[in-house]
């Protein structure tokens, strides 16, 4: 017979797990592997919800497991190391963000592309390389290999920099991939949320125009004076939609739910590209005309490697960003998720996993 999630491992742990699509989190007890040779052990201090969080908890994509320990913006202090760990040690901010194993045989791979490798495996609700379980940051330890082991930089704050490890990494990856980083380049940014609103700041650290393209001008003050967007675009207002037309260079859209893309081609010039990031449940309507008009893209982009990952957090603490943070207790994080489902947050919770979650 399987063994229970307490039994698999020698070390206990313990988190917060749902038990069904309901997606209520309660206290759930657990266990972690040995620290292996190429192995980090961390103490877990914060760990930010992520909007796939909510529709891994709620089964909205179909391939979630129960229990469910969710938490891929994972930071803490190194607590042991395996003997063949180099680059990490006792005492090392660390951070683990949406993976922690791949095949490193594929070309993806060999390219430091373990994202898109076909046999990821993720953080949490996925099956391990031994065949247990993985178990997400909601909870008080973390053991990883150390090639899914970032460096934390020392400069930046562990609760604000938690949501770098996946917002981060979904919206750095592409605006470089895409070329997005060109000084007098114009970049659209749909979706204020977790990761617009870092897309936002990293487009800006890379010197481009940003445009934010939102549903109500709500966080229009916010998103110039604040996060440094140059303008803001209401895409309920026409008037404000037509002049915009034909003005951008490449869209970063990061909403969560399913919303038409025609108005956000149509502010791209030719060969202006859409990058799909958000990851709604349901399939999208593409229309083809408009791509057709101005030999235009829609691609999509999953998070990062691991290599581009450490650089990409290097490069937020160079330039100090982080993200703006609700940190909140551990037994806050049913109301956040609701929260979060109304997108009610400024703009990433981050649990304060390290002082508030307490052994039951
Ligand atoms: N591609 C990846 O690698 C990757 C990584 C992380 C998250 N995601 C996905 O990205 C999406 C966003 O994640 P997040 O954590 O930033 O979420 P979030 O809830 O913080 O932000 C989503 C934003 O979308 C807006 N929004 C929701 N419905 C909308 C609609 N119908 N029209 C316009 N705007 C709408 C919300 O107001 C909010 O500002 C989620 O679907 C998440 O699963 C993808
Ligand atoms: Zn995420």
């Amino acid at each position: 017979m399987a063994k229970s999630p307490e039994q698999e491992h020698p070390t206990k742990a313990f988190g917060w797990a749902a038990s069904d699509p309901s997606g209520v989190l309660s206290p759930f007890k657990f266990s972690r592997r040995a620290t292996g040779e190429k192995d980090v052990r961390f103490k877990v201090l914060y760990c930010g919800i992520c909007h796939s969080d909510l529709h891994m908890l709620k089964n909205e994509w179909g391939f979630s497991t129960y229990p469910l320990v969710p938490g891929h913006e994972i930071v803490g202090i190194v607590t042991e190391v395996g003997s063949k760990v180099e680059k990490l040690k006792v005492g090392d901010k660390v951070g683990v963000g949406c993976l922690v194993g791949a095949c490193h045989s594929c070309d993806n791979c060999a390219n430091d592309l373990e994202n898109y490798c076909p046999k990821n495996i993720l953080t949490y609700g996925a099956t391990y390389y031994d065949g247990t379980t993985t178990y997400g940051g909601y909870s008080d330890v973390m053991v990883a290999e150390e090639r899914y082991v970032v460096r934390f930089p020392e400069n930046l704050p562990l609760d604000a920099g938690a949501p770098l490890l996946c917002a981060g990494i979904t919206v750095y990856s592409p605006l470089q991939h895409f070329g997005f980083t060109k000084p007098g380049m114009h970049i659209g940014v749909v979706g204020l949320g977790g990761l617009g609103h870092v897309a936002v700041k990293f487009a800006k650290a890379f010197g481009v125009k940003v445009t934010v393209i939102s549903t109500s001008t709500s966080k229009k003050k916010e998103a110039t004076e604040h996060l440094g967007a140059d303008s803001f675009l209401v895409s309920r207002d026409p008037d404000q939609m037509q002049a915009a037309l034909g003005t951008m260079d490449g869209i970063i859209d990061t909403v969560s739910a399913v919303h038409p893309l025609l108005p956000l081609i149509d502010l791209l010039k030719s060969h202006g590209k859409l990058v799909m990031v958000g990851a709604p449940n349901r399939p999208l309507e593409l229309p083809i005309f408009p791509l057709l008009m101005g030999r235009k893209i829609v691609a999509g982009s999953n998070i990062g490697g691991m290599k581009e990952t450490q650089e990409m957090i290097d490069f937020a603490g160079k330039h100090n960003i982080t993200a703006d943070v609700e940190v909140v207790p551990m037994d806050y994080v049913n109301t956040a998720l609701e929260r979060l489902e109304k997108a009610d947050v400024r703009y990433r919770f981050v649990i304060d996993i390290g002082n508030t979650l307490k052994a039951a």
